[in-house]
């Protein structure tokens, strides 16, 4: 996606192209590779891990390890969407270890029942969201993320209910503090009854 940055040393000059491993400056191309790769990532086994920060961080470096030299670094510039701001750089470390505490603390949200489940993961989410650590990836990582947190709990997980006007309108929603809508998301995803 097309962020709002002030000038960024990661894009090529005078674009809003990122700097990526195959030098591609045509934002049309590098979106190309770019899902193709995280296609073909997506479907490898992901790198096991704690389910913390650094676990995180090993995930976007997984996924992304074919397109940027930076993948599963927290980035330096600050970005937003639709004028939404995220976190400033110099603080996502210390959220990303906050929220993942939170997260160890509730027993990364194992065997809750599906509602609870669903709150409990929404806000992880919107938390997660409204730091957004890596400059671009943070979407696919946190919904790779969910993934994982449902199979920990051993709950379904439906990707078809994965539609993309709706999970990005429940994260804007989330980004303002209703968080309703992407817990109400997460409930179909994890509900085997939803078809
Ligand atoms: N205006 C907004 N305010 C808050 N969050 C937003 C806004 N627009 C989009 N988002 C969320 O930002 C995330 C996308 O971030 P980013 O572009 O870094 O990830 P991506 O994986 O490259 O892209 P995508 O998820 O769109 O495929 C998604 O979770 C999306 O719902």
């Amino acid at each position: 996606m097309v962020y709002t940055a002030e000038s960024d040393p990661l894009c090529y000059p005078g674009t809003t192209v990122l700097r990526n491993l195959l030098d591609l400056e045509d934002q049309s191309e590098i979106d190309e590779y770019e899902v193709a790769m995280f296609v073909i990532r997506s479907e490898e086994p992901w790198p096991e891990g704690e389910l913390d920060y650094a676990h995180y961080q090993a995930l976007h470096r997984h996924l992304f390890q074919d397109v940027y030299a930076w993948a599963g670094e927290a980035r330096t510039v600050r970005i937003g969407k639709g004028g939404n701001w995220f976190c400033y750089p110099e603080y996502i470390n210390q959220e990303m270890v906050r929220i993942f505490a939170e997260l160890a603390s509730q027993n990364y949200l194992s065997g809750l029942a599906l509602e609870v489940f669903s709150v409990k993961a929404a806000h992880v989410l919107a938390e997660i969201n409204a730091v957004h650590p890596f400059r671009e990836g943070n979407g696919r990582t946190q919904l790779s993320f969910l993934t994982i947190l449902a199979e920990n709990s051993g709950l379904p997980f439906n990707p078809d209910v994965l539609e993309r006007n709706r999970v990005i309108s429940a994260m804007i929603d989330s980004f303002s503090g209703n968080e309703a809508p992407l817990a109400q998301l997460i409930f179909d995803i994890v509900n085997a009854n939803t078809s």
